[in-house]
């Protein structure tokens, strides 16, 4: 494609997913209040709901990406109706309205991890990451138990409100051990450029909790003036029960683990020795 006609396409494509303008009303129902945030194929806006006044997260697909981003957003609508947690947003209706495909879930207040630990320097020592990755744990068990894997378990997708822990965004997540598939959903998924995906297993989640700890953990990291970067395993001073517990989460271990429960017991009983 020449210059000319490749800038052209961008063009027509950033005007036709400029955000929709607060107030605007959508299938009839949800006003808009702002945008959330864009992901890859699809615009979350917080809208208010005409009929019992709540607020909503309402997520649509990107015009732009037409069929593609309706199917994708038809998968996560599909798979956020299989979870029944209270701390996973629940899937309230979903409707088409002007060429997308629109899904309304539980607008979750709070905080993400990303914002506590970036914004407001919220420093986690062992217990403290102790604390979140075991609540965040309870919920991954329960997407698990239904078939699914996550697949994005990151700190921008984990919200704190008080003491509850939430997790959102299903827009990766697939049924464990599904086969790619040419002509689906997968299929649209390589033609929208969304991140490197992990395979449909549990190990991907447990590596992803993983990584997600080390975020907590290096927000007590100062690093020495002068001193070339190491690995985390040199930078973080853990202890050898938790140095243990992220290199199996890791995979970087004789015996990872296989499970979500085997992981969970062992970073119990890690915490309960550090209320002692
Ligand atoms: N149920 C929800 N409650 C509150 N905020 C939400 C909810 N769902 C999404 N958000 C917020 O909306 C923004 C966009 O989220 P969304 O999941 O649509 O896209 P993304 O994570 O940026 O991209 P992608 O879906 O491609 O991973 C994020 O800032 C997220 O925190």
């Amino acid at each position: 494609m020449g210059l000319v006609a490749e800038r052209l396409r961008g063009f027509i494509r950033a005007w036709q997913d400029y955000p929709l303008p607060e107030g605007k009303l959508i299938g009839g129902r949800y006003i808009i209040q702002h945008l959330l945030g864009e992901g890859s194929y699809g615009l979350t806006y917080c809208c208010r709901d005409t009929a019992d006044g709540e607020l909503y997260a309402l997520k649509q697909s990107r015009p732009s990406k037409k069929g593609a981003g309706r199917m994708l957003l038809e998968k996560e609508y599909r798979i956020l109706k299989a979870m029944d947690h209270p701390r996973i947003p629940a899937c309230r209706d979903y409707l088409e309205f002007k060429g997308s495909n629109w899904l309304a879930s539980d607008y979750i207040t709070g905080k993400t991890l990303e914002d506590l630990i970036f914004d407001d320097k919220l420093v986690y020592g062992e217990r403290d990451c102790l604390e979140v990755i075991l609540k965040l744990a309870e919920l991954v068990i329960h997407v698990h138990s239904r078939g699914y894997v996550h697949l994005d378990l990151r700190i921008p997708n984990v919200i704190l409100r008080e003491e509850d822990l939430y997790l959102i965004d299903f827009g990766l997540a697939k049924r464990i051990g599904e086969q790619e598939d040419s002509s689906g959903p997968d299929a649209a998924l390589q033609t929208v450029m969304l991140p490197e995906r992990m395979p449909p297993v549990i190990s991907s989640d447990l590596y992803d909790m993983g990584q997600l700890m080390l975020f907590m953990l290096y927000s007590a990291y100062e690093p020495e003036r002068g001193k070339q970067e190491r690995s985390w395993r040199e930078e973080l001073k853990v202890s050898p029960d938790m140095l243990m517990l992220l290199n199996r989460l890791l995979g970087e271990h004789a015996e990872p683990y296989a499970d979500t429960a085997d992981f969970v017991r062992d970073a119990e009983a890690i915490h309960q020795g550090l209320l002692k």
